[in-house]
């Protein structure tokens, strides 16, 4: 198991972090410039924390009140960099066979041909890395990793250099070695919330140097706890609350004169805002006069490739935004429907002290 619990200034705000992770993929997950690598560097003894602890598998590698900093080449930790960070002036194999310094001949050989396979690069032993697609880089980056057999494998954006075509084949592909070959702990930084969502089983969420929320990934993209957690998984609505009346089964909440109902499972004594995802928002007809059921008029309308985003002025002059798949758009523009709000898709939310109001 991974426990870490550490700060460290940093220019804009300090980082102070902690969370356990054990065997699987762990995904850190936060705007930009919100500390996701510094938190993997000072993991991998790259960066020095200003206080706390690390401990992998019981053993410390970080204590800063008994002066434990163990050096990165002993943590038997492996890092794939965003850009892979390969040697440019060695071949594959050579690579590979780097993070092997001081085996015996044999060993080093039969290790590098049987990470060669696994990863799926027989035949280009021989070639560098500017002879390869950013897909064969990764993989060769990863079985320089892998080859060390790490406790604890570090991932910072390794998708970030390729083609969005190639992105989904080579999660697939990474997935698929990772399972065969490591069973190890994995911490994944991304910024990518369906790459996050695919690939990771349990989740930190991070907002300027804070975890906002962490947990099982359903959990964390199904109930998000906070405002700033909803920002950061992508969530387009995050409407204020004026106020809380709860009544049997279901509380409503007040936002500039609209009445929303939300059942009272949610309720939190100090709920600032409602949330719902663009997508859960529901078109309707029939429901005249149904909970959570408004009328709007419409702001203006992004079409995306397969879904439409609607921005949409409810009657009381808040503002949100509703995808829509692209053959459905027409059916919202000239309907007489309405908006609803669909109850079971509600979460209530509360403000963060590193989460901006509003
Ligand atoms: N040693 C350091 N001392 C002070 N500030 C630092 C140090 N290292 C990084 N920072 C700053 O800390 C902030 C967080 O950087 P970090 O690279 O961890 O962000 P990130 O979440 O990984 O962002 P991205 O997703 O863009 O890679 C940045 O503003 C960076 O300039």
């Amino acid at each position: 198991m991974l426990k870490v619990d550490i700060t460290k200034t940093l220019k804009h705000f300090q980082l102070t972090t902690s969370f356990t992770a054990e065997a699987g993929i762990t995904g850190i997950i936060g705007p930009s410039g919100c500390g996701k690598s510094v938190t993997l560097q000072s993991l991998a003894g790259l960066q020095t924390p200003d206080s706390g602890e690390i401990s992998l598998n019981n053993r410390p590698l970080f204590h800063s009140e008994h002066g434990i900093h163990v050096k990165s080449k002993d943590r038997n930790i492996g890092y794939v960099f965003q850009n892979y960070a390969l040697f440019p002036h060695l071949t594959v194999e050579k690579n590979i066979e780097y993070g092997l310094k001081g085996r015996s001949s044999l060993e080093k050989k039969q290790k590098v041909s049987s990470l060669i396979k696994k990863v799926q690069l027989t035949g280009y032993e021989n070639h560098y890395p500017n002879q390869l697609s950013g897909g064969q880089q990764q993989r060769v980056a990863l079985a320089r990793t892998l080859v060390t057999e790490p406790d604890l494998l570090l991932l910072d954006e390794p998708f970030s250099a390729l083609d969005h075509h190639v992105k989904h084949i080579l999660e697939q592909e990474l997935v698929s070695i990772l399972q065969e070959n490591y069973s190890g702990i994995v911490l994944l930084v991304t910024h990518n919330m369906e790459e996050a969502y695919r690939l990771c089983d349990q989740l930190i969420l991070y907002d300027k140097g804070q975890i906002i929320q962490s947990g099982k990934k359903e959990d964390v993209f199904q109930k998000p706890e906070n405002t700033a957690a909803a920002r950061v998984i992508g969530c387009k609505n995050i409407l204020p609350v004026d106020s809380i009346t709860k009544t049997n089964g279901y509380i409503t909440c007040r936002m500039e004169g609209l009445n929303v109902k939300v059942p009272s499972r949610h309720v939190s004594d100090n709920t600032t805002h409602i949330g719902i995802y663009s997508e859960n928002i529901a078109f309707t007809k029939e429901k005249e006069d149904a909970d959570n059921t408004y009328s709007f008029t419409i702001n203006n309308v992004v079409k995306g490739i397969h879904q439409t985003d609607i921005n949409l002025r409810l009657e009381n002059e808040i503002d949100i935004i509703a995808s829509v798949l692209n053959n459905e758009v027409d059916a919202v523009w000239h309907g007489e429907a309405k908006v609803e709000l669909p109850m079971s898709q509600l979460f209530l939310l509360k403000t963060t002290s590193s989460s901006p109001q509003g």
